[in-house]
């Protein structure tokens, strides 16, 4: 039988109502606001958590599809400028991020009763789970940097929360106290790291020392970071970060003064002064390479 033949019987056995079951998840795929009602059926009147964080629980759903999904219900305790603030960024990315290494943002209920966020569902859990247990069979030093990569891949911009200290944990002045010493291979010999991770670690502590630096202007942009993490290119020695703890009062480096990363790394000024809306130049998330 002719192939356009052969076509147009195979299309005649597709009946109105696939089609239209087609076309309506089709529609469904691209709802992206959902009400708090809708919601509370999805996650069955909130029966499940999955856990919490600094903005609300995490609760666990299910699309009517039978899709899974992780609602987070934003606690009204903080949605203060902040929250609100994390909120809009999030939802500006709906439809704008597709990639392996980003929970997908399907949608948000935003009305009187609640604001939500809707992602997709987790299987595994949350990164940290894995990042901060001691149990053995987590992630080795091998995974690490892929991690550390694949989270560099996905951003264009700088570590960039300004003046907030929530994550500094102190572990970063430790690891400076003792790159500053010239004692980063004894820090990792005393960590149990083993000697053919050493140097992956040492790298990845010298990356992380450019991404803490106090002036978000001195910190490499991502494209850079994700060159160093690869090995590519000659990491230079970071600036001395955290420099309002170690003297009150005391200078922030000058970034334009700072060691020219730039020229070794092979990125110029110009990067850094994209045009781009408000909203996105401080959250932007942008599909940097798909691996
Ligand atoms: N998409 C998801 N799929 C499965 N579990 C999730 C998902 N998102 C969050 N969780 C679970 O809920 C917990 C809390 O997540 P949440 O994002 O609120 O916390 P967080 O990472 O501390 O973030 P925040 O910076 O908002 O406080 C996670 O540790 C994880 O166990």
């Amino acid at each position: 039988m002719p192939r356009a033949i052969l076509n147009v019987v195979q299309l005649r056995s597709i009946d109105a109502s696939t089609v239209e079951s087609f076309l309506q998840g089709l529609a469904k795929e691209r709802q992206v606001r959902f009400t708090a009602q809708e919601l509370c059926s999805f996650t069955n009147n909130y029966s499940k958590v999955l856990g919490s964080g600094g903005f609300g629980i995490v609760y666990e759903g299910e699309f009517p599809d039978a899709v899974k999904i992780a609602v987070k219900v934003l606690k009204r305790s903080t949605l203060d400028e902040r929250a609100k603030t994390q909120f809009m960024a999030e939802v500006s990315t709906i439809g704008r991020t597709n990639h392996i290494n980003l929970v997908r943002l399907y949608g948000f209920c935003y009305d009187r009763l609640m604001i939500s966020l809707v992602y997709e569902y987790m299987e595994n859990g949350s990164l940290d789970r894995y990042l901060f247990s001691d149990d053995p069979q987590g992630i080795d030093w091998n995974k690490l940097p892929q991690i550390a990569l694949g989270t560099a891949r996905v951003g264009r911009r700088r570590n960039a929360r300004v003046g907030s200290t929530d994550s500094l944990d102190w572990f970063p002045k430790f690891v400076w106290d003792e790159y500053e010493k010239d004692k980063l291979a004894t820090m990792t010999l005393s960590h149990g790291i083993e000697e053919n991770d050493r140097e992956k670690v040492q790298r990845m502590a010298m990356v992380a020392l450019w991404c803490v630096q106090d002036s978000p202007e001195a910190r490499p942009p991502m494209s850079s970071v994700v060159k160093m993490l690869e090995g590519g290119v000659e990491i230079m020695p970071p600036p001395k970060p955290f420099h309002y703890l170690f003297s009150i009062g005391g200078n922030v480096p000058n970034p334009r003064t700072c060691n020219t990363i730039d020229n070794s790394i092979g990125y110029g000024s110009n990067s850094y002064k994209e045009p781009t809306t408000p909203i996105m130049s401080k959250y932007e998330i942008e599909i940097a390479s798909l691996l």
